[in-house]
């Protein structure tokens, strides 16, 4: 069974510890991730997909710490990334799959698919310097679904989105979450509390179940 352990985990940025001793078994379904701002749910996820590395403790992905494993099935949408403007949102989305290994065309007919369900296949031709930040919110996400992930790590997938685009959103993050682990920080928190499996808080430097 697909899991994800972390045991232990701390992370100081100078003088501050924002994590200090974070343990958690996470299993698959949707795991949402609230807190107040600042306290630390996007360093969180950050560590989880790998970004960064943890000051202590340690991240296990069916058991074992090898990060390999975990990169090869990782979807991430982080909350602020920059784009390569230049290009258009169908060659990003290509150049992600190409760096997860994944066949292209099978690929590039996902992406079609996942842009359509959000509202956004009109626009894939064109260079993302054009994009607003919802759209570009929405190519974050787009990219992080690409390969039916066994472990999405999604930050505020849906800030600067409409409601309707939101429940869209909402709607394949649950398909995934049926057979994978999605770990997510949103606003929209209440309404899809029923459909998680674990409701997390992080403050003051500790995970704990609400
Ligand atoms: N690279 C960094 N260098 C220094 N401090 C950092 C760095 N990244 C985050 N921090 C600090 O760590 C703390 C936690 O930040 P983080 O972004 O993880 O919180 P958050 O819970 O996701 O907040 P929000 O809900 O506002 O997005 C904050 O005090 C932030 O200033």
């Amino acid at each position: 069974m697909t899991s994800l352990e972390l045991s232990g985990l701390g992370k100081r940025y100078g003088l501050k510890t924002v994590l200090a001793d974070v343990s958690h078994v996470f299993t698959p379904g949707l795991t949402l991730l609230t807190g107040p701002s600042g306290a630390g749910k996007s360093t969180l996820l950050r560590l989880i997909a790998t970004a960064e590395k943890p000051g202590k403790g340690r991240i296990t992905w069916n058991g074992s710490p090898d990060r390999t494993p975990l990169r090869q099935t990782l979807g991430y949408a982080p909350q602020a990334v920059d784009l390569p403007e230049d290009l258009t949102a169908r060659e990003f989305a290509l150049h992600i799959a190409a760096l997860k290994g994944l066949d292209l065309a099978a690929a590039d007919a996902q992406f079609g698919a996942i842009t359509d369900a959000i509202g956004l296949h009109a626009d894939i031709n064109n260079r993302i310097a054009s994009f607003s930040g919802g759209m570009r919110r929405r190519l974050i996400f787009a990219q992080a679904m690409l390969g039916e992930p066994r472990l999405l790590a999604l930050d505020e997938p849906t800030a600067e989105l409409d409601g309707e685009t939101a429940r869209k959103l909402g709607t394949l993050i649950l398909e995934r979450a049926r057979d994978a682990i999605v770990i997510m920080t949103t606003h929209l928190a209440d309404e899809l509390a029923p459909h998680a499996v674990a409701m997390l808080r992080v403050e003051n430097g500790a995970l704990t179940a609400k």
